[in-house]
């Protein structure tokens, strides 16, 4: 029999987990408290939020398209509750912030018409400066530019949706995308007959008019037709089979603000597509809450939309699940397990499914403000224990920083406001934006080939976490603006740091030759701090296409690194690099431009390395991997580690042996347990167990009558008397 490596059984947790704390938060924010209009805020704020992050696969790729989708999406979500994923189980929070009753049309219209005064003051999360209105650099686009040498050695503008290493996925796997551009390209057999007037008025609209009536019918056709305006994917008719579903499935739900709560799905799906998610995850983002929250079963979803968008859904619930358990017993507040949940997450659920519940997850951050501080605060703390490190693991760092923000806000609203109006006065992406331009001209005039320059200025989150780290003030920190430059080979490196010194005076003592110098997880780097435009240090990093993958992809890992260079098992780090691809493969339809992916592609089919792929963590195969349970017992919840192939008989041995709380019953432990396994009795006890399981390992009775039976029953014998009172239901003797 299999016996497992750890037994953890914790008690409640006192204390606070370390890493990402809820006092940290950040702050585009900022800006959104000035705000004055909130929906025009609403699509800046959201885009600004974030550092514009640089280029480069899954980085680049989430980083700037969620961008785009915060300020598109913003556009249409009103303010609202936490809905989704809060109300998981039809529980107490679901009763207090949606309600099933049918909606007045009167409401609907007013909430969605009104929407310019939406009450999302929420979207206080990454605003730009530009968007804050702080200099003219306001209305600068997210992602700045970049440009990059094709292999005839010209150069070409690359936009913004610029990624360096775009398609090496699909290289390896071949196209598995149902449609290839985002917003321009849907497989005709999927395309509905309505969309090709695409903005027109016509729109296909099955909804059934016996059902849907008058205004609410309008209601919905023009969130429909929002959303068609917002990502071309809504004309696909399997998405729009998919919306007309959930509508149905929520008609007459409401969020806590009074909105539909189908504006949420739609809200959580436009954020899907934004991304680069193909159609059967912008369906599933659409029905994500049906299971739980509707009429709808799961072999109706599998039915209707086939196995891979039942699945997903299955999964998404299955995470609110868990989430909704952890965020109970506050188990994420215990580093271990903190750290085993986002390990399960990853590996119970198709990396797909957690990109639909961090998606699900921000649009109900974003529109929280309708629930009472108390909740909003519990929320804002699991968010940051459970969702925020599992976005940055998964590369999306757009959201990740919007998450970061609207949790900064939440739970310190006072140090939040107050860094962010200081950084209103320092915030300018006119800096960057002009910086790189005089870069490249710069580095063509001097001749030195490149791949891409790319710009952002740090979120205030980041800030925040990088001043208490530091022990810093906001003057103090040199990197707010930064550039990144990825060059051919290491000469070039050195040649663009001599110009980046000749364009502008270096700030002493700052310059890092990590080149030179690796640090000792193999990161390297040329890191320069000069006086930019109106004497603003910017931070220049330099390093060539092999470092820059390592700092993405490998040892180096950015995600690593802004986790503390914590160790890892090298099971989580497979479940993150799996993860990752298993996004870029199914998201990667931003990355159309393959040209832009010029000569860099890592040296094999990621993430089947090679065996001497330096990029490789791993010496195994995964599936060998541990498992990891949770574990309720006496309803607190442990998140626990287990060989794999381990059975229930096998969790039962160690419970039972392990356990003094059963010993002194003297009969067989394991049959005391009544275990249920995700919810049902355990007809098999010899069936494996899955990652994320759940165990409930609940005695028969309540303790306390199981005792006083046992002692009844033991004067009985004593005493010589029969056996008289009736045995509680599954006692056994
Ligand atoms: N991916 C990755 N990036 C790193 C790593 N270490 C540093 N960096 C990058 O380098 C930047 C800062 O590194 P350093 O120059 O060492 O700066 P510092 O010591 O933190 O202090 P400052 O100069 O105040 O930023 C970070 O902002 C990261 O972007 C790493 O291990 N992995
Ligand atoms: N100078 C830079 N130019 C462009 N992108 C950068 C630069 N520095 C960091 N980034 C990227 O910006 C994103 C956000 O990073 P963030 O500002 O939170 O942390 P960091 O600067 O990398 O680390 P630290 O806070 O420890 O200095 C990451 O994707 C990171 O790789």
């Amino acid at each position: 029999m299999a016996v497992p490596t750890i037994a953890l059984y914790t008690s409640p947790p006192s204390t606070i987990c370390s890493s990402p704390h809820p006092c940290q938060m950040n702050a585009h924010a900022s800006c959104d408290l000035d705000f004055t209009s909130r929906s025009s805020s609403l699509a800046s704020s959201t885009a600004t939020s974030s550092q514009k992050p640089v280029v480069g696969g899954l980085s680049s790729l989430f980083s700037s398209t969620a961008l785009r989708h915060s300020s598109s999406s913003s556009s249409i979500s009103s303010g609202g509750e936490e809905l989704g994923s809060f109300k998981h189980d039809k529980g107490e929070e679901l009763k207090e912030l949606s309600s099933s009753f049918r909606y007045s049309p009167n409401k609907f219209i007013g909430s969605f018409f009104n929407r310019d005064q939406s009450p999302v003051s929420v979207f206080q999360g990454p605003v730009s400066c530009g968007s804050c209105g702080v200099g003219s650099a306001a209305r600068t686009p997210p992602l700045w530019t970049v440009r990059e040498r094709s292999g005839d050695g010209s150069f070409h503008g690359r936009g913004s949706t610029n990624r360096l290493f775009n398609g090496f996925v699909r290289n390896a796997l071949g196209s598995c995308v149902d449609y290839d551009s985002p917003r321009l390209e849907v497989s005709s057999d999927r395309l509905d007959a309505s969309s090709s007037s695409l903005f027109g008025d016509e729109l296909t609209f099955n909804m059934e008019d016996s059902i849907t009536e008058g205004n609410s019918k309008s209601y919905v056709k023009d969130l429909l037709l929002s959303a068609q305006s917002k990502h071309k994917i809504f004309c696909d008719k399997f998405v729009i089979k998919a919306f007309n579903e959930a509508e149905k499935a929520h008609r007459g739900q409401m969020r806590a603000s009074g909105d539909p709560y189908l504006e949420h799905c739609v809200e959580t799906a436009v954020m899907l597509a934004l991304v680069g998610a193909n159609s059967t995850v912008v369906a599933a983002g659409l029905l994500h809450d049906t299971l739980d929250d509707s009429f709808l079963s799961h072999d109706y979803i599998l039915e209707t939309f086939g196995v891979e968008v039942a699945d997903l859904v299955e999964g998404v619930s299955k995470l609110s699940h868990l989430s909704k358990l952890a965020r109970e017993h506050d188990t994420a507040e215990r580093i271990v397990e903190a750290d085993r949940l986002h390990t399960m997450f990853l590996a119970m659920a198709d990396a797909r499914a957690v990109l639909i519940k961090l998606a699900d997850r921000l649009h109900n951050m974003m529109t929280l403000d309708a629930l009472p501080l108390i909740k909003r605060q519990r929320f804002a703390k699991e968010t940051m224990e459970i969702f925020v490190p599992l976005a940055n693991r998964l590369g999306i760092y757009s959201w990740k920083e919007q998450l970061e923000n609207l949790c900064f806000k939440h739970l310190n609203l006072e140090l939040h406001d107050d860094l962010s109006s200081k950084l209103l006065g320092l915030y300018d992406e006119a800096i960057i934006f002009s910086a790189i331009q005089k870069l490249e001209r710069a580095l063509k005039d001097d001749g030195i080939s490149y791949h891409v320059v790319t710009g952002r200025h740090k979120s205030v989150y980041s800030i925040h976490r990088k001043m208490l780290k530091k022990n810093l003030t906001v003057n103090q920190i040199h990197d707010i603006h930064g550039l990144r430059l990825i060059v051919e080979n290491e000469e070039d490196c050195h040649e663009a740091l001599r110009i980046v010194h000749q364009l502008w005076p270096e700030v002493p003592g700052k310059l890092k030759d990590y080149i030179s110098k690796p640090k000792l997880n193999g990161y390297q780097s040329i890191h320069t701090v000069v006086r930019g435009e109106g004497d603003v240090p910017l931070e220049v990093q330099i390093r060539t296409k092999e470092m820059h993958l390592q700092a993405e992809f490998g040892f180096a890992a950015h995600w690593r690194y802004k986790e503390g260079d914590s160790k890892h098992s090298s099971f989580v780090l497979q479940m993150v690099e799996w993860g990752r691809w298993v996004l870029t493969w199914h998201c990667e339809t931003m990355n159309r431009d393959r040209s832009s992916i010029g000569s860099i592609k890592p040296p094999c089919n990621f993430p089947f390395h090679s065996s001497d792929c330096s990029y490789s963590y791993k010496p195994r195969c995964f599936q060998d991997g541990p498992l990891f349970v949770i574990m309720i017992e006496n309803e607190k919840m442990s998140v626990q580690e287990f060989p794999a192939n381990t059975t229930m008989m096998d969790l039962l041995e160690r419970a039972g042996r392990g356990s003094t709380r059963w010993a002194h019953y003297r009969f067989p432990k394991k049959e005391e347990l009544r275990p249920r396994l995700n919810h049902e009795p355990v007809s098999d006890p010899k069936c494996k167990l899955k990652m994320g399981d759940v165990v409930e390992l609940t005695p028969p009775i309540p303790d306390k009558s199981l005792i006083e039976y046992r002692e009844e029953i033991q004067r009985m014998y004593e005493g010589g008397f029969t056996v008289a009172t009736p045995q509680p239901a599954g006692w056994r003797s």
